[in-house]
């Protein structure tokens, strides 16, 4: 479960470069719910992720992750509590260490050190029957350095090792837009399967307003640092691209009037 209560990011705080990334945002993710969030450029959406994964400090309000309170915790401490998948394919692993190894470390991510052979054999047949489960034949590799996989198996992989884990909750930043189409279906559609299957909480960014309203249980769209738009069951059903776009036209048009009112 995700409680964000008021939570408020400021960048460059009293310098000419200040930005308000977020404004007072609130939001529960209640357990296995899978929200798409969408909105312009510099809306906020990786901050929001950000400050979820300890990456970006809160200028004000409350981050609880699984019932714990983590608003002051760095992102170390998180480690156990979210997982994160990044654009780049390169960014969540190590090139340099062999598939196994990435998944070993995954494995291993917010636990306690010192586990029994028995255990640590366990958890090893257990990562490789995940990757088997991927049906891309990665299962008989794990000795190849990761670097040497396409940025779709990197991302796949990427999404094994956020469900490896103890924690339920996984951060998607656009992670399938660097990929090309085939590539990016395959990702969204074992994300969908992951999720399913392991109960995550997830919230995935995306650019694509179709992908917005296919996948997942809710939408949400962000706008200057706001919720605008948060829509779930019967009513997000039957919602359409272009009910998104008026929405956003709508709700710009609000915001431009108001400027003009400070201003003026
Ligand atoms: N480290 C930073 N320092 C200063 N300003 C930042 C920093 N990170 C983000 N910002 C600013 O905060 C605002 C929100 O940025 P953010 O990256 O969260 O937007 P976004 O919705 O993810 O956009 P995009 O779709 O372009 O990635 C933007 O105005 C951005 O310029």
């Amino acid at each position: 479960m995700i409680e964000i209560d008021k939570l408020a990011v400021v960048f460059n705080k009293g310098t000419p470069l200040e930005r308000r990334a977020l404004r007072n945002v609130s939001l529960t993710l209640r357990s296995g719910e899978f929200a798409c969030v969408i909105g312009s450029n510099g809306a906020g959406k990786s901050t929001l992720l950000g400050a979820l994964a300890g990456d970006v400090p809160a200028e004000n309000g409350r981050i609880v992750l699984s019932g714990r309170d983590v608003t002051k915790l760095p992102a170390e401490a998180r480690a156990g509590l979210v997982a994160r998948v990044f654009q780049d394919p390169l960014a969540g692993s190590c090139s340099a260490l062999t598939i196994g190894e990435n998944m070993a470390l995954a494995a291993a991510r917010g636990r306690r050190r010192g586990l029994s052979p028995a255990l640590r054999r366990e958890r090893l047949d257990a990562i490789v029957e995940r990757v088997r489960e991927l049906g891309i034949g990665l299962e008989s590799r794990l000795g190849l350095p990761m670097g040497s996989l396409s940025g779709g198996q990197r991302q796949a992989l990427a999404l094994v090792m956020a469900t490896l884990s103890p924690s339920s909750i996984v951060l998607l930043d656009e992670h399938t837009a660097a990929l090309d189409p085939a590539n990016a279906e395959f990702v969204l559609e074992l994300t969908a399967k992951l999720a399913e299957r392991f109960k995550l909480t997830v919230l995935m960014v995306t650019h694509s307003m179709r992908q917005a309203l296919d996948y997942g249980t809710r939408t949400l769209m962000l706008h200057d640092g706001e919720i605008i738009f948060d829509v779930e069951g019967e009513g997000r059903k039957d919602l359409t691209v272009e009910d998104l776009i008026d929405r956003f036209r709508r709700v710009r048009g609000q915001e431009l009037s108001e400027d003009r009112l400070l201003v003026g």
